[in-house]
């Protein structure tokens, strides 16, 4: 069990987190529950992801930007379901390091996402931990009934799509890494694009409305995309040269001697927080539209087909990537 530093506990709950927390339903962070009134014509949707030091982010990331990224990831899981968030529940388990600026910092980021993308915090657990420091966040949002895109509903003929660019989370972590060098600027959205990702919450009603199937792509663009071939008992084909590549990720193409080699690193890296999402055909003008209306990247990747698992081609031929994202061993 992790030790508790009780004085600093209850310091962080009332003094840092309680002015984020939601006005009704919350309790102001002093009950042993939140309430929620529910809301007619809607479902709940809720998801859940943790982030660990040294595992999700590193050692020397601003603690700001660490929550940034842990309501962020989570928020991405909404988004790529067609779910509009509105609160969250938070566990934090300090570490030795998080002292009380630390933690300020770590509000700081907080308070700035909930600004950013309209949640409030619903309540949470705090505890001090002898290991590295992880955060988790359980977000919740509301869906017009039976509206929420699965990752299962690809049909053969429908088309693959992804918004934004794929491989600058990747990169932002070779960067910090020290394992590439560009100019300062495409470092430095590199960077930002690891610690700092951009939740496509504003593509969720066209998700709602238009996709078969969805996922976000937190493991590797190839992993996700198979989750949806699994999930739809179908195949997916994806043509790897046309993925979408920011400027920064398409200097580093530029510097690599083998293209194939690189964009299987950068449709394999992972945390990406794009959606990845399967629609038929006769829909891909109406995509189209809405992504340009939001001034949202929307790159055709590839089709559905019969069959199982994940065809991954490259200038047409059909190669075998050495993997297809993350996992924990
Ligand atoms: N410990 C757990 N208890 C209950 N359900 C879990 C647990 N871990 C994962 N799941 C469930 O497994 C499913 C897949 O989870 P997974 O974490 O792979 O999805 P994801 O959040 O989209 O991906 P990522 O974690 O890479 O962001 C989800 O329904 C999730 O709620
Ligand atoms: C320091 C550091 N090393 C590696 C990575 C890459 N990484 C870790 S977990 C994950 C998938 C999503 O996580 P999960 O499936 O646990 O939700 C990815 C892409 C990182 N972000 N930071
Ligand atoms: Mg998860
Ligand atoms: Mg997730
Ligand atoms: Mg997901």
């Amino acid at each position: 069990m992790p030790a508790i530093d009780v004085a600093g506990e209850f310091e962080t709950i009332r003094r840092l987190l309680r002015p984020l927390a939601h006005p009704e339903w919350a309790r102001g962070l002093a009950d042993d529950v939140a309430v929620l009134p529910s809301r007619p014509g809607h479902d709940l949707v809720l998801t859940k992801d943790a982030i660990v030091e040294g595992v999700h982010f590193l050692p020397e990331d601003p603690l700001d930007t660490v929550a940034q990224k842990l309501l962020r990831v989570n928020l991405s899981d909404l988004a790529a379901k067609g779910a509009e968030p509105f609160g969250y529940l938070l566990a934090c388990h300090w570490s030795e390091r998080c002292g009380w600026p630390e933690r300020e910092a770590f509000v700081a980021g907080l308070r700035r996402d909930q600004a950013i993308f309209d949640i409030a915090l619903l309540g949470g657990d705090t505890v001090k931990t002898p290991g590295p420091a992880s955060f988790s966040a359980t977000l919740m949002g509301w869906a017009p009934s039976a509206s929420t895109v699965s990752r299962a509903g690809a049909r053969p003929g429908d088309l693959v799509f992804v918004t934004g660019t794929i491989g600058d989370g990747w990169l932002g972590l070779q960067a910090l890494q020290d394992k590439l060098t560009l100019e300062p600027e495409r470092m430095d959205a590199l960077t930002a694009a690891y610690r700092t990702p951009m939740p496509r919450l504003e593509f969720a009603p066209v998700v709602r409305g238009l996709a078969t199937a969805s996922a976000d792509v937190s493991d590797g663009l190839l992993a996700d995309a198979g989750h949806i071939a699994e999930a739809g008992r179908v195949r997916l084909e994806i043509d790897l040269e046309v993925l979408p590549l920011s400027a920064a990720a398409q200097a580093w193409m530029d510097s690599r001697v083998d293209p194939q080699g690189a964009l299987e690193l950068l449709a394999t890296g992972g945390d990406d927080y794009e959606i990845v999402l399967t629609a038929p055909a006769g829909a891909e003008n109406a995509l189209r539209r809405e992504a340009d209306r939001r001034h949202l990247r929307l790159t055709r990747i590839g089709r559905v087909a019969e069959g199982k698992g994940l065809a991954v081609r490259y200038l047409g031929q059909e190669i075998k990537p050495t993997r297809s994202g993350w996992t924990h061993d």
